[in-house]
């Protein structure tokens, strides 16, 4: 048994003890002030978290029209910093089956490499048993939908030769004055981006019946399924709280619009248009409104509105202070203005798809961090597919290699 004087001896151990953990903790909080604040019993009591790490297993839900061009490009950016696995469209293809319904062999060498990939974020139409196959149990998964009415516009114009309801109507408006006109069943799967585009994305039927209890199944499975959902209207914002919830750093998160298109190219909706495609794509309207409002929610909930102004305006220094380092223009320009045609965006239907022009004196490390921060979609994906298996053949869009390749960063040590 032991005295009372040994126990007391044990008390002030354990209070030097605690004292000297409390000291070490705040060290690594005044190291690098990347945790949440917990605010405890009416803000008395503020409590950092345990020092975060920043997460690398993460998968990306590329919806359509909703600047996801512009966040593939800044996945793709943050693999290739940490030296990443992304798990990429197998041989030729650029999309990981899309809009055939996923699966785990569409991705490259998902036999050899099994569920050891960090990121994945090419087009493919969500199938979460299969995503689960390739990604790690511990991913993270997000996506990010658009206001349905500038998404349809944006499609319409996008796919205006490819999708028959859009090739049959004169534009967006007549097409919107009676979509069943143009939107025949027959020609269904062709018509994907005519009609509730994100909900199929999503995995779900884009044709089905909207009713309140089948619309409240789905999205509490999306809940479910995925950690976070962005708003395309609020990018930047956006771009913050991804930052947080994944530990990454500004300059992991900071980006140049890719995939916009020149003014004259889009259409104007009427009044009428507006409020029809409320009703036309009502399942990709509840899903647009409910996720708004968590995402305003989530905010509160960990960053706080003063802290997001905060930061969203470093962003935008950051980022304006990268355009004028990296582009001759200041700004994206029409496509017959790029003038380095390997850089040129893919272009499609009505659409005149911007791109940049990089400034001519960049030393050889500048100049490969913003080709990186202008690279479209295809062309990146077909570079990182050459690094990842030099030894099957190339996709479409190639770009030369030695120009991009550059010394990759070690993942940091929690902080
Ligand atoms: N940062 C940011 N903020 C807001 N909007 C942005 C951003 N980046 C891209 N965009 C707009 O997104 C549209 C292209 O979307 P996607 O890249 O998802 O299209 S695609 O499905 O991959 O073809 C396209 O919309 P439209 O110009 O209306 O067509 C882009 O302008």
């Amino acid at each position: 048994m032991k005295s009372p004087g040994c126990a007391s001896r044990h008390i002030k151990c354990l209070i030097v003890n605690l004292f000297l953990g409390l000291i070490f903790l705040s060290g690594f909080y005044h190291a690098k002030n990347k945790s949440f604040l917990i605010l405890k019993s009416h803000g008395e009591l503020l409590i950092p978290s345990m020092p975060c790490r920043a997460k690398t297993n993460v998968m990306f839900l590329k919806t359509h029209k909703t600047a996801s061009s512009t966040l593939l490009n800044v996945m793709f950016r943050f693999a290739e910093r940490y030296n990443l696995t992304v798990a990429l469209p197998a041989a030729h293809h650029v999309h990981l089956g899309y809009p055939k319904t996923f699966l785990a062999h569409f991705v490259e060498a998902f036999q050899a490499i099994g569920q050891n990939y960090n990121i994945m974020c090419n087009h493919l139409r969500f199938n979460p048993s299969e995503v689960q196959k390739v990604m790690a149990a511990n991913t993270f998964y997000f996506s990010i939908l658009r206001n349905p009415i500038s998404l349809l516009e944006s499609s319409y114009t996008y796919y205006k030769d490819t999708v028959p309801a859009f090739r049959l109507s004169k534009d967006v408006n007549e097409y919107l004055a009676s979509p069943m006109k143009y939107y025949h069943p027959e020609d269904s799967k062709k018509n994907i981006y005519a009609r509730n585009i994100m909900w199929f994305d999503f995995g779900y039927d884009n044709n089905a019946q909207d009713n309140k209890k089948y619309v409240q199944a789905v999205l509490k499975e999306i809940e479910q399924n995925f950690h976070l959902i962005l708003i395309a209207e609020y990018f930047d914002e956006s771009m913050i709280l991804l930052k947080h919830v994944l530990c990454w750093d500004l300059d992991d998160v900071i980006y140049f619009k890719l995939n916009s298109r020149s003014q004259d190219t889009v259409q104007t909706l009427t009044l009428e248009s507006k409020e029809r495609i409320k009703v036309w794509c009502s399942l990709d309207w509840q899903l647009y409104l409910h996720f708004n409002q968590s995402f305003w929610r989530t905010i509160e909930e960990t960053i706080g509105l003063k802290k997001l102004e905060k930061e969203v305006n470093h962003l935008r220094m950051r980022q304006k202070e990268l355009m004028e380092t990296c582009l001759s223009d200041q700004k994206a320009v029409e496509k017959d203005r790029i003038q380095n045609k390997a850089l040129l965006p893919f272009q499609s239907g009505a659409a005149n798809i911007l791109g940049y022009n990089l400034r001519q004196d960049l030393d050889n490390r500048t100049l490969r961090t913003c080709q990186r921060m202008v690279m479209p979609e295809l062309q990146y994906t077909s570079y990182l597919y050459a690094v990842q298996h030099p030894h099957k053949k190339r996709k479409p869009f190639g770009l030369s290699l030695p120009a991009f390749q550059e010394k990759k960063t070690q993942i940091p040590p929690p902080n």
